[in-house]
């Protein structure tokens, strides 16, 4: 048992009935720290992340959040314990307004003022806009919409996907100081799973690269990191 990190993997492989998509991780994350996870198109990094979320199976391997052991349990459960999760795709209720999808993420009423507060103060324009349809929203504005989602649940654990992906460079902008702000508030660890590897070194302390499942390396975000991310990138 290690307390000194939030989020531990050790040597977890899970995939997809017999074929395995990650294999072998191990990355061990700090509290308060902002982990970027990187890698091309379709080697694994959402895989990674549903699975410690709980919604795929592991198939070796152990995970732990705080030193005790969540492998195998329910998203649901995960979730309720602290665990946030900004998906890729956008799961928004679009027929209802933004204060009633910020609404149905609450268990109670009771906790509305003071968490829409909070959302406020992330991304003030949902303050003006709280009756208007989320479907109605544009795709940035969608995105903002379900990082304050998570983040009003004042997450222990936050695991982002590709949150910056299609928005324009004041969105992004916008998001990363939200994470930053949030992180040094409530000291929120982070994992970012991202292609934008300028938007991940602008707010990541450590990153690593995934490759066919596996990490391919490692590092504390320093003067060479960029052109170290770009050497994985490349095509
Ligand atoms: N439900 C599924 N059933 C079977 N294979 C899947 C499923 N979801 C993903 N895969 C496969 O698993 C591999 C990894 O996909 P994953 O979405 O984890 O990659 P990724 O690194 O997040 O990619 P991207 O950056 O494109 O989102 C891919 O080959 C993908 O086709």
């Amino acid at each position: 048992m290690d307390e000194a990190f939030k989020l531990k993997l050790s040597g977890v492989s899970s995939g997809y009935g017999a074929v395995d998509v990650v294999n072998g991780v191990s990355l061990a994350i700090r509290s308060g720290e902002i982990f970027a996870l990187m890698g091309k198109n379709g080697m694994g990094k959402t895989t990674l992340l549903k699975t410690i979320l709980g919604f795929l199976r592991v198939g070796e391997g152990k995970i732990e959040v705080d030193g005790t052991a969540i492998t195998g349990r329910k998203p649901a459960e995960l979730i309720a314990s602290g665990i946030g999760y900004v998906p890729q795709e956008l799961p928004l209720f679009q027929d209802l307004s933004i204060r009633d999808n910020l609404r149905l993420a609450l268990k109670s009423d009771r906790d509305l003022a003071s968490a829409l507060d909070r959302v406020y103060g992330y991304f003030p324009f949902l303050e003006d806009r709280l009756a208007q349809k989320a479907g109605t929203l544009s795709g940035g504005e969608q995105k903002m919409l379900i990082l304050a989602r998570a983040l009003m649940l004042r997450p222990k654990v936050l695991l982002i996907d590709e949150v910056s992906e299609g928005l324009q460079p004041s969105v992004v902008h916008n998001i990363a100081n939200a994470l930053r702000d949030d992180r040094e508030k409530r000291g929120t660890t982070i994992l970012l799973v991202e292609q934008n590897l300028d938007f991940a070194l602008s707010v990541a302390d450590r990153w690593a690269i995934l490759k066919l499942g596996t990490i391919e390396d490692e590092s504390s975000n320093g003067l060479d990191s960029r052109g170290r991310v770009l050497q994985h990138l490349k095509i």
